[in-house]
């Protein structure tokens, strides 16, 4: 039975999967991939952990939907160099993301 905000997570989450079309965040990202990863970025997130953390009715609000998936735009903003595609498509994702979270957009995909 799945409750209201979960139903609204992920709708949410589908929506913001779409804006990865590279799936950069799609996965947690590994030391091999991203020299040094883990000992700069102490707290990772992904989409994939984030779907997990719907299904196991671990947000208990929006707000806390919406703290992971900044954490997740903030890390690869971080980790990675401006001039890379990773920076570049967090940057992009964040605002967009940030744009559709606000209430009016929200109800309009709520429709
Ligand atoms: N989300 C990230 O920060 C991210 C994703 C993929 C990726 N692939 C690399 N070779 S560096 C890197 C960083």
């Amino acid at each position: 039975q799945k409750s209201p905000l979960n139903k609204l997570l992920e709708h949410l989450l589908r929506f913001l999967e779409k804006r990865d079309p590279h799936q950069f965040f799609a996965w947690p990202v590994t030391d091999d991939i991203a020299p040094g990863y883990s000992s700069i970025i102490s707290k990772p997130m992904d989409f994939s952990t984030m779907r997990q953390k719907i299904d196991d009715h671990e947000y208990a609000a929006l707000s806390e939907f919406s703290d992971d998936f900044r954490l997740m735009c903030e890390n690869a903003i971080r980790y990675n160099h401006v001039d890379t595609v990773y920076h570049k498509a967090a940057k992009r994702l964040l605002q967009m993301g940030l744009k559709q979270l606000q209430p009016e957009n929200l109800m309009r995909t709520l429709k």
